[in-house]
Protein backbone atom coordinates (compact mmCIF):
# COMPACT_ATOMS: atom_id res chain seq x y z
CA UNK A 1 0.00 0.00 0.00
CA UNK A 2 1.70 3.30 -1.07
CA UNK A 3 0.43 6.13 0.90
CA UNK A 4 1.54 9.69 0.33
CA UNK A 5 2.75 11.67 3.39
CA UNK A 6 2.44 15.26 3.74
CA UNK A 7 4.74 18.29 2.70
CA UNK A 8 6.55 17.93 5.89
CA UNK A 9 8.29 14.92 4.58
CA UNK A 10 10.15 17.07 1.81
CA UNK A 11 12.05 19.26 4.59
CA UNK A 12 14.13 15.79 4.97
CA UNK A 13 17.11 15.55 2.83
CA UNK A 14 18.61 12.02 2.23
CA UNK A 15 20.87 12.28 5.13
CA UNK A 16 17.42 13.07 7.83
CA UNK A 17 16.36 9.37 6.07
CA UNK A 18 17.72 7.51 9.50
CA UNK A 19 16.05 9.55 11.57
CA UNK A 20 12.99 9.79 9.97
CA UNK A 21 12.32 6.85 9.24
CA UNK A 22 12.59 5.45 12.66
CA UNK A 23 10.31 8.45 13.78
CA UNK A 24 8.32 8.64 10.69
CA UNK A 25 7.56 5.13 9.91
CA UNK A 26 7.12 4.10 13.47
CA UNK A 27 4.37 6.63 14.08
CA UNK A 28 2.52 6.51 10.23
CA UNK A 29 3.08 2.82 10.14
CA UNK A 30 0.93 2.31 13.14
CA UNK A 31 -1.40 4.88 11.63
CA UNK A 32 -1.53 4.75 8.05
CA UNK A 33 -0.07 1.32 7.18
CA UNK A 34 3.11 2.80 5.60
CA UNK A 35 5.94 0.03 5.17
CA UNK A 36 9.99 1.40 5.47
CA UNK A 37 10.22 0.60 1.39
CA UNK A 38 7.52 2.95 1.02
CA UNK A 39 9.31 5.68 2.84
CA UNK A 40 12.40 4.94 1.11
CA UNK A 41 10.71 5.02 -2.36
CA UNK A 42 9.16 8.29 -1.46
CA UNK A 43 12.36 9.53 -0.70
CA UNK A 44 14.35 8.84 -3.77
CA UNK A 45 10.86 9.70 -5.83
CA UNK A 46 11.45 13.33 -4.62
CA UNK A 47 15.13 13.82 -4.55
CA UNK A 48 14.51 12.74 -8.60
CA UNK A 49 12.20 15.23 -9.28
CA UNK A 50 12.53 17.92 -7.02
CA UNK A 51 16.25 17.48 -6.73
CA UNK A 52 18.51 17.40 -3.72
CA UNK A 53 19.03 21.27 -3.92
CA UNK A 54 15.11 22.04 -2.97
CA UNK A 55 15.40 19.52 -0.57
CA UNK A 56 18.34 21.09 1.29
CA UNK A 57 16.66 24.45 0.90
CA UNK A 58 13.16 22.81 2.94
CA UNK A 59 15.45 21.20 5.56
CA UNK A 60 17.57 24.12 5.86
CA UNK A 61 14.94 26.91 5.63
CA UNK A 62 15.84 28.66 8.63
CA UNK A 63 19.46 29.06 7.84
CA UNK A 64 18.69 30.01 4.12
CA UNK A 65 16.02 32.45 5.06
CA UNK A 66 18.94 33.80 7.62
CA UNK A 67 20.61 34.50 4.79
CA UNK A 68 18.36 35.89 1.87
CA UNK A 69 16.19 37.71 4.36
CA UNK A 70 19.04 39.48 6.35
CA UNK A 71 18.26 42.25 8.07
CA UNK A 72 20.65 44.11 6.10
CA UNK A 73 18.68 43.18 2.67
CA UNK A 74 15.25 44.33 4.37
CA UNK A 75 16.43 47.73 5.31
CA UNK A 76 17.30 48.09 1.34
CA UNK A 77 13.99 46.99 0.53
CA UNK A 78 12.03 49.12 2.91
CA UNK A 79 14.37 52.23 2.52
CA UNK A 80 15.79 52.31 6.29
CA UNK A 81 19.06 51.14 5.45
CA UNK A 82 21.82 53.41 7.12
CA UNK A 83 24.07 54.25 4.53
CA UNK A 84 27.18 53.89 6.28
CA UNK A 85 26.51 50.40 6.59
CA UNK A 86 25.71 49.70 2.39
CA UNK A 87 29.36 51.35 1.93
CA UNK A 88 31.11 48.51 4.31
CA UNK A 89 29.25 45.86 2.79
CA UNK A 90 30.17 47.72 -0.94
CA UNK A 91 33.49 47.78 -0.08
CA UNK A 92 33.94 44.25 1.28
CA UNK A 93 32.28 42.84 -1.42
CA UNK A 94 34.79 44.28 -3.93
CA UNK A 95 37.18 42.57 -2.04
CA UNK A 96 35.56 39.37 -2.29
CA UNK A 97 34.80 38.93 -5.71
CA UNK A 98 38.75 39.66 -5.83
CA UNK A 99 39.14 36.21 -4.23
CA UNK A 100 35.71 34.76 -6.19
CA UNK A 101 37.72 34.87 -9.57
CA UNK A 102 40.43 32.45 -8.65
CA UNK A 103 37.62 30.30 -7.33
CA UNK A 104 35.73 30.49 -10.23
CA UNK A 105 38.56 29.58 -12.34
CA UNK A 106 39.17 26.72 -10.09
CA UNK A 107 35.69 25.57 -10.77
CA UNK A 108 36.40 25.45 -14.35
CA UNK A 109 39.01 23.54 -14.55
CA UNK A 110 37.13 20.58 -12.50
CA UNK A 111 34.68 21.23 -15.18
CA UNK A 112 37.00 20.33 -17.95
CA UNK A 113 38.38 17.24 -15.39
CA UNK A 114 35.68 15.73 -13.94
CA UNK A 115 32.45 17.02 -15.45
CA UNK A 116 30.25 14.31 -17.39
CA UNK A 117 28.45 17.21 -19.24
CA UNK A 118 30.94 19.40 -22.13
CA UNK A 119 27.65 22.19 -21.53
CA UNK A 120 29.22 22.90 -18.35
CA UNK A 121 32.18 24.34 -18.92
CA UNK A 122 30.31 27.38 -21.27
CA UNK A 123 28.00 27.72 -17.87
CA UNK A 124 30.83 28.53 -15.49
CA UNK A 125 32.97 30.86 -18.04
CA UNK A 126 29.86 32.90 -18.93
CA UNK A 127 29.82 33.32 -14.99
CA UNK A 128 33.77 33.81 -15.09
CA UNK A 129 33.12 36.79 -18.39
CA UNK A 130 30.82 38.26 -16.12
CA UNK A 131 33.20 39.31 -13.10
CA UNK A 132 35.06 41.54 -15.14
CA UNK A 133 32.35 43.55 -15.65
CA UNK A 134 31.60 43.44 -12.52
CA UNK A 135 34.83 44.77 -10.39
CA UNK A 136 34.92 47.40 -13.07
CA UNK A 137 31.24 48.27 -11.55
CA UNK A 138 32.80 47.72 -8.06
CA UNK A 139 35.04 50.42 -8.88
CA UNK A 140 32.93 53.01 -10.32
CA UNK A 141 30.61 52.27 -7.72
CA UNK A 142 32.67 53.21 -4.87
CA UNK A 143 33.85 56.06 -6.29
CA UNK A 144 30.40 57.64 -6.52
CA UNK A 145 29.99 56.91 -2.78
CA UNK A 146 33.62 58.34 -2.26
CA UNK A 147 35.64 54.87 -1.25
CA UNK A 148 38.94 54.80 -1.91
CA UNK A 149 39.56 51.23 -2.32
CA UNK A 150 42.62 50.50 -2.26
CA UNK A 151 42.72 51.40 1.71
CA UNK A 152 39.84 48.93 2.33
CA UNK A 153 40.99 46.02 4.57
CA UNK A 154 38.83 42.77 4.86
CA UNK A 155 37.42 42.05 7.62
CA UNK A 156 37.27 39.05 9.84
CA UNK A 157 34.13 37.52 8.67
CA UNK A 158 35.66 38.82 4.61
CA UNK A 159 38.60 36.46 5.51
CA UNK A 160 37.23 33.53 6.85
CA UNK A 161 34.75 33.27 3.58
CA UNK A 162 38.18 33.56 1.25
CA UNK A 163 39.58 31.02 3.26
CA UNK A 164 36.33 28.78 2.43
CA UNK A 165 36.94 29.88 -1.39
CA UNK A 166 40.55 28.94 -1.16
CA UNK A 167 40.23 25.42 0.67
CA UNK A 168 37.52 24.64 -2.26
CA UNK A 169 39.96 25.19 -4.95
CA UNK A 170 42.14 22.27 -3.40
CA UNK A 171 42.12 19.68 -6.25
CA UNK A 172 40.74 17.05 -3.73
CA UNK A 173 37.66 19.16 -3.73
CA UNK A 174 35.45 16.72 -5.29
CA UNK A 175 33.37 18.66 -8.68
CA UNK A 176 29.64 18.20 -7.44
CA UNK A 177 30.87 19.77 -3.67
CA UNK A 178 32.12 23.07 -5.43
CA UNK A 179 29.06 23.52 -7.86
CA UNK A 180 27.22 23.00 -4.63
CA UNK A 181 29.10 25.66 -3.12
CA UNK A 182 28.94 27.74 -6.49
CA UNK A 183 25.31 27.90 -6.91
CA UNK A 184 24.85 28.08 -3.55
CA UNK A 185 26.50 31.71 -3.40
CA UNK A 186 25.15 32.84 -6.15
CA UNK A 187 21.74 32.14 -4.94
CA UNK A 188 21.72 33.61 -1.84
CA UNK A 189 23.12 37.05 -3.88
CA UNK A 190 20.15 36.66 -6.17
CA UNK A 191 17.05 35.95 -3.87
CA UNK A 192 18.23 39.02 -1.55
CA UNK A 193 18.70 41.30 -4.21
CA UNK A 194 15.25 40.28 -5.81
CA UNK A 195 13.88 40.49 -2.74
CA UNK A 196 14.41 44.11 -2.80
CA UNK A 197 13.49 44.77 -6.73
CA UNK A 198 9.98 43.46 -6.02
CA UNK A 199 6.53 44.72 -6.10
CA UNK A 200 5.86 46.87 -2.96
CA UNK A 201 9.69 47.01 -2.38
CA UNK A 202 10.70 50.97 -1.58
CA UNK A 203 14.21 50.26 -1.95
CA UNK A 204 15.66 54.27 -2.30
CA UNK A 205 16.29 54.90 -6.23
CA UNK A 206 20.29 54.99 -5.48
CA UNK A 207 20.07 51.63 -4.58
CA UNK A 208 18.29 49.87 -6.84
CA UNK A 209 20.79 49.76 -10.09
CA UNK A 210 22.68 47.82 -7.29
CA UNK A 211 20.00 45.32 -6.27
CA UNK A 212 18.38 44.93 -10.46
CA UNK A 213 22.59 43.68 -10.57
CA UNK A 214 21.92 40.66 -9.21
CA UNK A 215 18.41 40.55 -8.45
CA UNK A 216 18.08 40.74 -12.10
CA UNK A 217 16.08 37.58 -14.38
CA UNK A 218 19.23 36.60 -16.21
CA UNK A 219 21.49 36.47 -13.01
CA UNK A 220 18.42 34.51 -12.35
CA UNK A 221 18.78 31.97 -14.68
CA UNK A 222 22.56 31.91 -14.47
CA UNK A 223 21.56 30.67 -11.17
CA UNK A 224 19.49 27.77 -12.27
CA UNK A 225 21.40 26.38 -14.62
CA UNK A 226 24.38 26.26 -11.67
CA UNK A 227 21.52 24.47 -9.46
CA UNK A 228 20.66 22.14 -12.14
CA UNK A 229 24.66 21.24 -12.62
CA UNK A 230 24.88 20.64 -9.27
CA UNK A 231 21.43 18.71 -9.17
CA UNK A 232 22.80 16.40 -11.67
CA UNK A 233 25.77 15.89 -10.28
CA UNK A 234 24.30 15.07 -6.87
CA UNK A 235 22.08 12.71 -8.08
CA UNK A 236 24.78 10.71 -8.75
CA UNK A 237 26.78 11.26 -6.29
CA UNK A 238 27.85 8.87 -3.48
CA UNK A 239 25.92 9.36 0.30
CA UNK A 240 29.53 10.06 1.20
CA UNK A 241 29.97 12.78 -1.26
CA UNK A 242 26.34 13.84 -0.51
CA UNK A 243 26.85 14.20 2.84
CA UNK A 244 29.68 16.82 1.79
CA UNK A 245 27.80 18.75 -0.17
CA UNK A 246 25.08 19.06 2.10
CA UNK A 247 27.60 20.76 4.94
CA UNK A 248 29.30 22.56 2.08
CA UNK A 249 26.16 24.52 1.22
CA UNK A 250 25.38 24.79 5.22
CA UNK A 251 28.96 26.35 5.32
CA UNK A 252 28.11 28.52 2.43
CA UNK A 253 24.54 29.78 4.22
CA UNK A 254 26.45 30.60 7.62
CA UNK A 255 29.26 32.75 5.71
CA UNK A 256 26.61 34.74 4.02
CA UNK A 257 25.30 35.53 7.11
CA UNK A 258 27.98 36.72 8.43
CA UNK A 259 29.12 38.31 5.38
CA UNK A 260 25.92 40.52 5.52
CA UNK A 261 26.44 41.21 9.55
CA UNK A 262 29.60 42.86 8.79
CA UNK A 263 27.60 45.54 7.79
CA UNK A 264 26.97 46.45 11.09
CA UNK A 265 30.35 47.92 11.47
CA UNK A 266 31.15 46.03 14.83
CA UNK A 267 32.03 42.62 13.43
C1 LIG B 1 29.54 37.53 -0.23
C2 LIG B 1 29.08 37.35 -1.62
N1 LIG B 1 28.33 36.27 -1.94
C3 LIG B 1 27.91 36.14 -3.24
C4 LIG B 1 28.22 37.04 -4.20
C5 LIG B 1 27.71 36.88 -5.58
N2 LIG B 1 28.74 36.57 -6.48
C6 LIG B 1 28.99 38.11 -3.82
N3 LIG B 1 29.33 39.09 -4.69
N4 LIG B 1 29.40 38.29 -2.50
Amino acid sequence: MFIRLGPSSSFLGVHGLGFWLKATCRVELALLYKTKSDCKKEEVRERMEAGMSELWMKKHRLLYQAATRHPFILSIRDATINIASFKTWLAQDYLFVRAFVPFVASVIIKAWKESDESGDMEVILGGMASLEDEISWFKREAANWGISLSEVLPQQANKNYCRLLESLMNPDVEYTVVMTAFWAIEAVYQESFAHCIEEGSKTPPELKETCARWGNQAFGNYCQSLQKIADRRLQKASDEELKKAEVMLMSVLEHEVEFWNMSRGNV
